[in-house]
């Protein structure tokens, strides 16, 4: 069955339940509770098993004038019905080693009978139960749902509890909660539809049927209870509840319930006189109502507890994940005949129509007609000039659910006009087949006479706001459109703004393709490492840009630049003078620091991609660093030599390996081909869990990436996603 069904039925059926599923867990919560309260108080025995019935009636027997009836209930509580001397009758807990009372039964705390009435019938008798009992049965299928839904992005039953991959927050802890609690909400939402059952009759209680003739019993000559054979064998472990008989004639015995069956016994000489087994059915209700409230166990009670918090913080996230989704709903300005460009969109969390949403009000803002839909509503656009996928991967390397139809409805729908059209896949390098479907997309619209591709394929890993930026600014320079960073996909931080003084500066200018390095030093107190963002935003645009920081002192940093000729922030930090004041932010970049455990790292970058690794190297003591370097011509790598042979000749840099892409035909080289030279380091390096690093432009970090997954594929016979999953791959690219 397909992802969309499961996804919908497990969404419907969450929204059609929420409200009587949330009073039902904070009961839950109070109820489960109950047990643990009353097994923790010094009337619950964890000994029961250890003293026969005999012994537990002897005892009661010395200190009772008459006893009526004993029992054990789930909490393993000993309590009996005595008659004292003057007739008064009372229900005790006893102590059965003594058979001492212990204090009067007492009934259930108020909170726990109110909490009890609202989670069994809502204070409704039978309307609320009936209800309770149908919110029971759907959370069956809301589990089977979840579970169902786990295993198809897991990959199969066999992956259910591998490691989770992580995208988005609240998706991913729906997962990872979900993984664990899922089987205890079954057991509980299954025994609660049993006890709903029950309580209506549709499954018929049964009735205990002894065969013995009570008119057949003689009396004879009475025996100890310590030596009554049926008292003997049993403890208070297998003991529900023992009905002493009535009166001293032959034809009144005592009734005892153990847990399995009903014996008749003999009230003379304990002998067994007729036995019941309980059916299957019983033993099923009696286990149900355990599983279900937690009595007589700790331990299943706090997992009740934590099912029933799971049950909240599911709908809780549930709620998140649709209004994600919604957020990113589609509203069109023109009708698709009018308009020359067409997004079309293939998305399942809805993260890639945020994407194209920013996009779509980009091009708006310009006053050009454009579209927006998914793919599954690929049909004939008269107007359209230029189409623009952008596109999800799920499953194995699959289509997202809106965009199954899209190769069919390609063949269904020809246009009559030419059109140029781009793609942008999104997936993440986690899986194996990464943006498999957009490279799928390409080989559809390949086969299209009239469709011609006007920019080669992007993919974008996790969502990066930063490379979609990239691309969009790009596709809009091609299409002569001035594009400007969408606000509102690179969300606004409210970050502690810091004073930075710039204490060094190199000089930018062509032959240096107009790079240069800064350092920025605060009088107070900074806190940051080297890969973590300096954010700065421009007064002229009020936009955040972000560089890579180089942490080089205790409150100092170092930034490899690249000028722009029209770059706001690029040309105000190029202009500012030494010890001239800027105004900054620090965003934590966890995801691109040194590693704490890998011993080796090999750093790799283009240009200012160097950066973060000045800082790492010149702070690093004991780690064994490699970088690898690329640029265009020998002369770009100055402003960086003097560092680099400074950490190689104190060896907090190991080697250092340089590639120039515009140098002399017998010299010139990529990055990516150092790599290849190095292969068998380098697969050495990914079979001992050394991390890489890569930092510089999207198209280094692509062709990078070939050349691991081909050497990882070379040398050790395992794709890059392999070592993705070892978390030896950090990257930064932009
Ligand atoms: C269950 C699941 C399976 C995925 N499978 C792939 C995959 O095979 N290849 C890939 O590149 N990305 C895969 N991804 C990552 C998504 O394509 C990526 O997170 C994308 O940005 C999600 O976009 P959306 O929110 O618009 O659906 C998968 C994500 C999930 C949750």
């Amino acid at each position: 069955m397909s992802l969309s069904f499961w996804r919908y039925s497990h969404l419907a059926l969450a929204i059609s339940s929420f409200a009587f599923l949330v009073l039902a867990s904070l009961t839950g919560i109070v109820l489960a509770l109950e047990p643990i309260n009353i097994q923790v108080q010094d009337y619950s025995s964890n000994h029961l098993e250890e003293i026969s019935l005999a012994e537990a009636l002897q005892n009661l027997n010395k200190e009772h004038e008459e006893v009526l009836w004993v029992e054990v209930n789930r909490n393993h509580v000993f309590t009996a019905s005595v008659m004292d001397e003057a007739g008064k009758n009372q229900v005790l807990y006893i102590q059965p080693e003594t058979g001492k009372s212990l204090g009067e039964k007492q009934a259930s705390h108020p909170i726990f009978q109110f909490a009890k009435t609202l989670h069994r019938s809502l204070f409704l008798k039978s309307v609320g139960r009936f209800f309770i009992g149908l919110v029971a049965f759907l959370l069956c299928f809301i589990a089977l749902s979840g579970i169902a839904l786990t295993m198809k992005r897991q990959g199969g039953f066999k992956n259910f509890f591998s490691p989770i991959i992580k995208d988005s927050f609240y998706p991913y802890l729906h997962v990872v909660f979900g993984r664990w609690l899922l089987i205890p909400i079954l057991i509980l939402s299954l025994s609660g539809v049993y006890l709903s059952l029950q309580q209506f009759n549709i499954i018929p209680s049964f009735k205990v049927e002894q065969n013995f003739n009570p008119e057949t019993l003689e009396e004879s000559t009475q025996k100890d209870v310590l030596d009554f054979p049926a008292f003997k064998k049993y403890n208070l472990g297998d003991l529900r509840r023992l009905e002493f008989p009535f009166s001293p004639f032959p034809e009144d015995y005592f009734t005892l319930q153990l847990q399995q069956k009903e014996l008749i016994v003999n009230q003379f000489d304990g002998e067994i006189i007729s036995s019941y087994e309980y059916p299957f059915s019983s033993l099923i209700a009696y286990y149900s109502f355990k599983l279900h409230t937690g009595e007589g166990s700790i331990l299943w009670s706090l997992v009740l507890i934590l099912a029933s918090i799971g049950i909240l913080f599911f709908i809780f996230s549930g709620f998140k994940i649709m209004f994600k989704r919604r957020r990113s709903r589609i509203r069109n300005h023109y009708k698709k005949e009018v308009c020359k460009y067409v997004i079309l969109v293939g998305s399942e969390g809805g993260t890639t129509l945020s994407f194209a949403n920013a996009l779509y009000a980009e091009i708006i803002r310009l006053g050009h007609k454009v579209y927006l839909s998914e793919m599954n509503a690929y049909q004939t656009f008269p107007a359209m000039e230029h189409l623009i996928l952008m596109t999800a991967t799920y499953g194995n390397g699959e289509a997202p659910a809106n965009a199954k139809n899209f190769e069919k409805l390609l063949e269904k729908h020809p246009q009559q006009q030419n059109f140029n059209y781009s793609i942008l896949g999104f997936g993440s390098r986690s899986y194996p087949h990464f943006c498999a479907f957009a490279y799928q997309t390409e080989a559809f619209l390949n086969t299209l006479e009239k469709a011609e591709e006007k920019n080669p394929l992007t993919t974008i890993n996790n969502q990066s706001t930063e490379a979609f930026t990239q691309w969009m600014l790009g596709w809009g320079k091609k299409e002569q459109l001035p594009l400007r960073v969408p606000k509102n996909i690179l969300k606004p931080r409210k970050l502690q703004q810091h004073q930075l003084a710039c204490s060094e500066k190199t000089t930018s200018d062509k032959s240096l393709e107009n790079t240069f390095l800064i350092q920025l030093k605060s009088d107070k107190k900074l806190k940051f490492k080297s890969g973590d963002l300096l954010s700065i935003i421009a007064k002229e645009d009020d936009r955040e840009r972000l560089y890579s920081i180089g942490k080089i002192d205790k409150n100092e940093m170092i930034l490899a630049v690249k000028r722009h000729e029209k770059g706001v922030v690029s040309n105000q930090l190029n202009n500012v003078n030494k010890s001239e004041n800027l105004s900054a932010g620090i965003v934590k970049n966890k995801a691109f620091h040194l590693p704490k455990r890998s011993k080796q790292v090999i750093m790799i970058a283009t240009g200012t991609g160097i950066g973060p690794f000045l800082g790492m190297m010149a702070q690093n003591k004991h780690k064994d660093l490699h970088l690898y370097w690329g640029g265009r011509t020998k002369q770009t790598f100055e402003p960086y030599a003097a560092r680099t042979q400074k950490a190689l000749a104190n060896k907090s840099l190991s080697s250092l390996k340089l590639a120039f892409s515009r140098e002399e035909q017998e010299e010139r080289t990529y990055v990516q081909e150092l790599l290849m030279q190095d292969a068998a380091f380098i697969a050495e390096a990914l079979k001992n869990k050394t991390v890489f690093m890569i930092c510089g432009s999207i198209v280094m970090q692509e062709a990078v990436l070939h050349s691991l997954n081909k050497i990882g594929l070379i040398h050790n016979q395992k794709a890059l996603c392999y070592y993705e999953h070892r978390k030896q791959l950090k990257m930064d690219c932009y």
